[in-house]
């Protein structure tokens, strides 16, 4: 062990030994908040004074109770911090710091060095630094700079110097393990080791090796829209979520967790990534993806096929009848064509056309949809729909006050209170206790005034709810309506079958996936929505999948807030995205455009080899990790076929791969797959449903490995019969991008002819 490495390990030691201390300063400290806690809950109202006789008694007497509260408020505020501190203590433990820089400020007479961890740490009497947290402003040198002029941003302005040494470390268990002092990139060294490890089923935290062109997406804080376009493995996920934890640091004293939202491909993917933030100390945002959002707004009254469903259909129904009308419908309902001919369609319904359902109660009209509408068509036509809708409303609700009160005389409700059990009675003696203390419940009127009213009352309140959700707007036939017209603004290929295809979905309750961001909008714009003001920074991932109409229901959604676009347009998969324009191309005004053309999860040999997948792919610069070229093997019949994969997951497990997936193209292909491998490996099956992977050999459809990664990934049929239609080659590139250290395709006959502009040098042909 050379000197420096001993005197880098003395620090460690020694901030070990800080750490002990605080942990048992903290430890004595909670004890006795603890106590002082529980103690002054069970004293609570010893200590207030309680006189409520005067005016002024009653005003000491809050006054009183206040300062208690408060003070119960700040040692349990202070109980938190604690208590948190002693966890960060504990992530520093074993492993303090990971990188150290010299920074030599203009102007004074030597270099400061500067530890950085993934939390600060002070010295015991709180007065120096003994690490500085990665996300604390210098430490942006950390990931910007190698060794020379140097500067950082602080609130106060820039700083500027020289650095003098930039050193990583590997440090596992108070020991360091490894250590390089480094040059122009952050620590290939690191990287090669970070990234040589095994796939894991929980993403982990990159940041001590953070990139500078990723850290320019951590630490952007002016663009109002932050656009990643990132080719396959360079990290835009990670980045994402480094962000979060930079932002939350950042701006910790105005914002949390709650303000933070993360759309992300499915719901897989959500646990992939859950455990980042935790890592890092942090809370996790809300996660959610579109589809979960597009349920909960939808409810129960439509069967929804969600995206998954039409991505099945759009790859296995193309003999289908219908086929290429649906291919239509999909593509228009995604443009903002069809946006702006729900735009012409709301300013027509301003003036007439809505369509109203009939109130009725027990087969009673209470307020017709005639009525409804003209009521509706009467008010001022310059008030907005969603104010006439409100109005509408309160008028309505007056009508059924009305007819609320006239059905308490009638003979189903002395039916109804005859069928009453004891505790209704009680129910009801109680309310009129509460409200009549003078009368007894021998008033036989009274009695049944007071259960008719009850009865009454619980029947329309389901009533009133439905108006206050103003569901007397009849939506469906609304939307229905939209699909009647005959001039529309502009003309889709087919929209006359689009449009018989979309009616019989609805009057069969069905909703495809690309009906319900069209509906919901139109929806919204009628009903009126308020925007979303929690959120303030959103993030979407997978942004290529997202139609330019979906991204313009985002925005309108959360019109206050930041976001961060991440994606991959040779990733996108879904039907509506072919020849449409991708959100990462849009530059509306405030947008700023990072583009990232390094991948790092796969080695070298694999990029080279699905670079040459894409148009374009000449850009895409691997990571120097080296590794086995892909393999292609042509087999004739199925038994073939599965005989050959079970042979190389045996391989792939001799080797040491723990996560191995075979990928097929559709979920069906994924369950025949399934079926016939079962017996001989232990293989698992993953759906739309799955919500976590573990490790092991799984089989899954390409479109749910979107965003995750495997030790070694199998394609399960690269023929030209399953992938063979150009539309299929993103898809293709998507799965072959997912593997970290082998790539080994299977072909059932001729292999896809998606690979002809690979060279032949780039893959090894069995
Ligand atoms: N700076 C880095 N240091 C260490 N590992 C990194 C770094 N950047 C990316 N990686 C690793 O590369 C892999 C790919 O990262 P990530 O999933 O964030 O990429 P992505 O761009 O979102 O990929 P895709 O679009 O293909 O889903 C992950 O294993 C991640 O940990």
């Amino acid at each position: 062990m050379n000197k420096e490495w001993e005197k880098e390990q003395q620090r460690v030691e020694f901030i070990q030994d800080v750490i002990d201390q605080k942990v048992v300063h903290l430890h004595e400290n909670l004890g006795g908040l603890k106590g002082g806690i529980i103690e002054l809950r069970k004293t609570f109202w010893e200590d207030v004074t309680v006189n409520l006789d005067e005016p002024d008694d009653v005003i000491e007497t809050f006054t009183s109770l206040k300062q208690q509260a408060e003070l119960l408020a700040e040692r349990e505020r202070t109980h938190g911090q604690s208590y948190r501190f002693l966890k960060q203590l504990d992530r520093l433990k074993n492993s303090p710091f990971f990188g150290r820089i010299d920074f030599h400020e203009d102007g004074e007479k030597s270099a400061e060095c500067i530890y950085i961890g993934v939390a600060s740490l002070m010295d015991v009497h709180d007065e120096e630094f003994l690490i500085y947290d990665w996300r604390a402003p210098i430490s942006s040198l950390y990931y910007d700079y190698s060794p020379g002029p140097a500067e950082y941003n602080t609130p106060s302005g820039m700083i500027e110097g020289t650095m003098e040494l930039k050193r990583q470390y590997i440090i596992k268990n108070g020991k360091i393990m490894g250590m390089f002092d480094t040059g122009v990139t952050i620590g290939d060294s690191l990287l090669q080791e970070v990234l040589g490890g095994t796939a894991n089923t929980q993403m982990k935290s990159i940041v001590a090796t953070i990139q500078r062109e990723q850290n320019h997406i951590i630490r952007n804080e002016k663009s109002k829209i932050l656009i990643v376009q990132g080719v396959a493995g360079s990290g835009k996920t990670s980045a994402a979520l480094q962000r979060v934890a930079y932002l939350l640091y950042r701006y910790r004293n105005t914002l949390s967790s709650d303000n933070i939202m993360l759309f992300s491909p499915n719901p897989l993917f959500n646990s992939y990534v859950a455990t980042v933030l935790p890592e890092l100390g942090e809370e996790n945002m809300e996660q959610t993806t579109y589809q979960q959002y597009l349920n909960t707004r939808l409810g129960s009254q439509f069967s929804v096929d969600d995206s998954f469903f039409q991505m099945e259909y759009t790859l296995t129904a193309m003999d289908e009848p219908g086929y290429d009308a649906k291919m239509n419908s999909i593509r228009y309902k995604a443009g903002l064509d069809f946006k702006k001919q729900i735009d012409r369609y709301v300013e027509e319904l301003s003036s007439k056309g809505l369509i109203f359902k009939t109130i009725s109660f027990r087969g009673e009209t209470i307020v017709s949809a005639q009525d409804i509408t003209k009521y509706f068509y009467s008010l001022d036509p310059s008030i907005s729909i969603p104010n006439r809708m409100k109005l509408t409303s309160d008028w309505l609700l007056k009508e059924i006050n009305k007819q609320e009160k006239l059905e308490r005389s009638k003979e189903w409700v002395l039916n109804e209170a005859e069928l009453l059990d004891k505790n209704d009675y009680l129910e009801a003696f109680q309310h009129m206790q509460k409200n009549h203390d003078e009368e007894t419940f021998d008033d036989a009127d009274r009695e049944f005034q007071i259960l008719a009213k009850s009865i009454v009352n619980k029947h329309f309140k389901k009533i009133r709810s439905a108006v206050k959700q103003n569901r007397f707007l009849n939506m469906k036939a609304v939307y229905k309506k939209l699909f009647t017209i005959k001039d529309p603004f502009t003309w889709p290929n087919g929209w006359e079958e689009i449009c018989d295809e979309t009616i019989k979905n609805l009057n069969a309750n069905i909703m495809s996936y690309e009906d319900t961001t069209p509906y919901l909008y139109l929806q919204d714009q009628l009903e009126g929505r308020k925007s979303n003001t929690l959120i303030r920074h959103l993030f979407i991932d997978e942004a290529q999948d997202y139609s330019p109409f979906q991204f313009e229901f985002l925005k309108q959604l959360f019109p206050h807030c930041k976001m961060t676009i991440l994606g991959d347009v040779n990733q996108a998969i879904y039907a509506h995205t072919v020849d449409a324009p991708s959100l990462l191309n849009l530059e509306p005004e405030g947008t700023e455009k990072i583009v990232l053309r390094r991948s790092y999860r796969s080695t070298k040999q694999i990029v080279d080899f699905t670079k040459g997948l894409i148009s374009g792919g000449e850009m895409i610069e691997p990571f120097n990790r080296d590794g086995e070229k892909p393999i292609l093997i042509e087999v004739n019949d199925t038994v073939a076929l599965h005989g050959k994969i079970e042979e190389c997951v045996h391989r792939l497990k001799e080797k040491g791969h723990e996560t191995i997936a075979i990928i097929c193209k559709t979920m069906k292909e994924s369950q025949a797959a399934y079926d016939a491998l079962k017996t001989s490996s232990p293989v698992r099956l993953m759906d739309k449903n799955a919500n976590s992977y573990e490790k092991g050999i799984i089989i899954l459809p390409a479109y749910l490995a979107k965003g995750i990664e495997f030790d070694a990934v199998i394609i399960y049929n690269a023929s030209n019969e399953q992938y063979g239609r150009e539309y299929e080659r993103k898809l293709f590139y998507t799965a072959c991008t997912r593997a970290m250290h082998e790539l080994h395709l299977f072909s059932m006959g001729k292999r896809t002819f998606l690979m002809e502009e690979v060279s032949e040098d780039a893959y090894i042909q069995e």
